[in-house]
């Protein structure tokens, strides 16, 4: 295991306007990715995911995570999570993360998708319990996914792969403007695991 992975300099922007985003390609090196995500599958508490749609709480494949430095709440689509205390693979993490970006974070909602078949539909991450304006670091691990921001107002699309190992981070009033997804894929056939690093204040 390399304990230093070197911090590579953020590229420009890939958001056009109305929001900042940063993707560093090689946070993690891709063996290490790979480490990392074994460890994770195994020792996360994953749970199946519930939300609301057209009214009907419905359980999706995907599975979740949520962790913290306290047991903070965290409420969308109408479901309520107390995040758990970090365990050793999500605080090395949490430091490349901090290192790379120079901002903090403290608390990590993580994301299983099994296959390609697995997603994310449009939204924002802009919960009241998220930090204003607060960056949120993104970590891939695993298969890498097509990611796309979508402007509230023009409809303008920005489209970034996802690759083991990278992050993504995403700040100022991005999520004031900007919606993403992680569209299915039949492409993608095999398993990712994300981690978004934020800021929840109370
Ligand atoms: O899996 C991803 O890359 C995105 C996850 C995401 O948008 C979220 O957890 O809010
Ligand atoms: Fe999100």
């Amino acid at each position: 295991m390399q304990l230093f992975d070197f911090t590579p300099e953020p590229e420009e922007n890939i958001l056009p306007e109305d929001g900042i985003v940063h993707y560093y390609r090689a946070l993690i090196h891709p063996d290490d990715a790979y480490r990392y995500f074994r460890k994770l599958l195994e020792k996360i508490a994953w749970r199946n995911d519930e939300l609301l749609m057209f009214g009907k709480r419905i359980t999706t494949k995907r599975k979740v995570a949520w962790y913290g430095d306290k047991p903070f709440d965290y409420t969308y689509s109408k479901t309520t999570k107390k995040a758990l205390p970090w365990i050793n693979e999500l605080i090395e993490l949490k430091k490349k993360a901090e290192l790379a970006t120079g901002e903090t974070y403290n608390s990590c909602l993580l994301n299983l998708y099994h296959s390609g078949e697995e997603g994310m539909s449009w939204h924002s991450d802009n919960e009241p319990e998220l930090k204003r304006e607060g960056a949120i670091a993104s970590i891939s691990l695993g298969t890498e996914r097509k990611f796309v921001f979508r402007h509230q107002h023009s409809g303008n699309k920005v489209e970034q792969l996802l690759e083991n190992g990278s992050l993504l981070l995403m700040k100022g009033s991005t999520q004031d403007y900007w919606q993403h997804a992680l569209p299915p894929s039949k492409k993608a056939d095999g398993a990712r695991i994300n981690l978004t690093f934020r800021t929840i204040v109370g």
